[in-house]
């Protein structure tokens, strides 16, 4: 069954008219992670009588879950212990816990040993300090427990169980990042619907199985972010061919793929949409990749170039490089053609997507993990509802990829004729592409803007590694290798630029005519992170 997954957002936007009119929610949810509670230590303690079960309990309604659910299996003989990690806890769910004949410790005023020591004696942990109102990685003391948790996982000869409840505790619900130490579950026991978070492939150790408890939203839930397929349901959405079925009718697929530098992308290309099934598959490329082709997949024909011959959708981007491999895939993407985007043809898209330009057709993008994690971050920050209370990011974006050299202030790319005015008055600059005009609506937001003084000081810079392309080949390098690279970079720019205007040199870097060094690409460019929200939105991305 297709799975659906939501950001955290979207799961708190359907809670809260349930929440507003009344509804138990917590109780049902609470009931939900009991259950699960009990089959687990059925399946590893033989039983729930007498079973050690120890609640790690935050200070939100996840450790209220939590506290419910130990109650319950208190009332049903296990010894629950409450381990409260932070000086404030959920008293409805504490009241329910005591009164069910619960103990309780307090990390703080307890200590770490004895509440490490509790834990370890346990048959079933249950994680309830962080769900989806966590931001950031654990902080401490909770981080310390669980470093030290972990840390005794590896002598010990018996580990117990572990419930994540919603969320494994310091995993990003949303994104699926892990920051700092997670204690991995052996199951999660989410509420409504999963957390895109949950199902990205970056968080899948730390997650365990998925059980999802139904609390009564569910009907109002909008479009999924993610959509997960499962190995259960390709038989019944992949076109089997039929008897009268020949090459043209199930469907030709056309490559931009490889180069002389990378000719084995193109040739896994090429090879996967064989294996998928297509009727046929012409690819586009060098001498290098016909020679290879002519090797080892006879069977794809070439193409001289996108739109000599027909087909029916595109997979491109993935080692295609330079400046020809670039004209042919933003040839493909312009087809209105179905496209697979990889790579380079992701960049690509993300740079219309800066421009404010909307895909032409249906576009699958095939992000790896990172990319998606943060393509998922993103997607939040971009969402209407997110509007500007939204948190700043943890690193700052790269907008502004330039210093006007009058005020010193950070300016986009392609405003280099009209020039950022400068702190005094942000909300008024009237750059063309002013770094409060530019990006998503947190950062449009005066208070945000990068030309405010408190804002720059207080946000901190990206790591080395950690800027997107274009950041990268500036001013964010002070190694020797980044001068070497800029200096290339500055010679690079006089060609293509000669005799058309540095603007349009600009808006051709902007635009990804040349690819950013690959050490830059960690982080997406704000535009690809957009081109995937708007994908995102139309629920055409697939997780997993
Ligand atoms: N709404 C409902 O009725 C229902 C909700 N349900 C459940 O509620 C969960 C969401 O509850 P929630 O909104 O209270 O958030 P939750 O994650 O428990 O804690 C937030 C607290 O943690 C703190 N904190 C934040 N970051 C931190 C960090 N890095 N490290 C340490 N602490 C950190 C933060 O403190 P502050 O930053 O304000 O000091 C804040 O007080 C959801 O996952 C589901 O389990 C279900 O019962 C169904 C019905
Ligand atoms: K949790």
């Amino acid at each position: 069954m297709v799975l659906n997954a939501y950001t955290a957002r979207q799961i708190r936007d359907a809670e809260k008219p349930h929440l507003d009119a009344g509804e138990p929610l917590m109780d049902v949810a609470a009931r939900g992670l009991a259950e699960a509670a009990v089959r687990l230590l059925r399946e590893r303690a033989g039983g729930v009588g007498g079973a050690d079960v120890v609640l790690l309990v935050g200070s939100g309604n996840n450790g209220g879950d939590a506290l419910h659910a130990g109650a319950a299996l208190s009332s049903r003989g296990a010894r629950v212990t409450a381990v409260l990690t932070a000086p404030r806890h959920h008293s409805e769910g504490m009241a329910a816990l005591r009164g069910a004949g619960g103990a309780v410790l307090d990390l703080a005023e307890d200590g770490e040993a004895a509440c490490l020591e509790a834990a370890a004696a346990a048959d079933l942990l249950v994680d309830g300090i962080l769900g989806t109102g966590g931001s950031g990685g654990l902080r401490e003391p909770a981080a310390g427990l669980v470093r030290g948790l972990l840390a005794g996982r590896d002598d010990a000869r018996r580990t117990p169980a572990v419930i994540a409840c919603d969320v494994p505790s310091g995993l990003d619900a949303t994104t699926g990042r892990l920051s700092g130490p997670v204690l991995p579950a052996d199951l999660t026991v989410t509420f409504a619907a999963p957390t895109t978070g949950l199902v990205a492939p970056a968080s899948a150790s730390a997650v365990g199985r998925i059980e999802t408890v139904p609390i009564g939203i569910e009907d109002d839930l909008p479009e999924p972010s993610a959509l997960v397929l499962e190995d259960a349901d390709l038989p019944g959405v992949w076109p089997a061919p039929g008897e009268g079925d020949h090459k043209y009718t199930r469907g030709v697929v056309g490559t931009v793929a490889g180069s002389d530098a990378f000719p084995g992308a193109g040739l896994m290309c090429v090879r996967a949409a064989i294996n998928a099934g297509a009727g046929m598959v012409r690819y586009t490329g060098g001498a290098a990749l016909a020679g290879l082709m002519a090797l080892e997949c006879p069977e794809a024909v070439r193409s001289e170039h996108v739109g000599a011959d027909r087909v029916q959708a595109w997979a491109v981007g993935s080692g295609a490089t330079g400046g020809a491999a670039e004209r042919e895939i933003r040839a493909a993407l312009d087809s209105g053609l179905p496209v697979v985007a990889d790579a380079a043809a992701i960049q690509i898209l993300a740079g219309a997507a800066g421009e404010g330009e909307r895909a032409r057709a249906s576009v699958v993008m095939t992000p790896h993990a990172g990319e998606l994690a943060s393509a998922l971050e993103w997607a939040v920050r971009l969402s209407p509802a997110a509007g500007n209370g939204c948190a700043p990011p943890p690193w700052r974006p790269a907008w502004p990829r330039r210093t006007c050299r009058r005020t010193a202030s950070p300016t986009a790319p392609g405003s280099r004729r009209r020039r950022c005015r400068g702190p005094a008055r942000p909300a008024r600059c009237s750059a063309a592409r002013c770094c409060s005009r530019a990006g998503p609506p947190w950062w449009r937001a005066p208070a945000s803007c990068s030309r405010t003084p408190g804002a720059a000081r207080g946000w901190p810079r990206p790591a080395r590694g950690h800027a997107h392309g274009h950041a990268g080949r500036g001013r964010g390098l002070s190694s020797g290798a980044g001068r070497a690279r800029r200096r290339a970079g500055r010679r690079r720019r006089v060609g293509p630029g000669r005799g058309r205007g540095a603007a349009a040199a600009a808006r051709d870097q902007h635009r990804g005519a040349r690819a950013p060094p690959a050490h830059a690409r960690r982080l997406p460019h704000p535009g690809a992170a957009r081109a995937a929200a708007r994908t995102l939105s139309r629920g055409s991305l697939r997780g997993h």
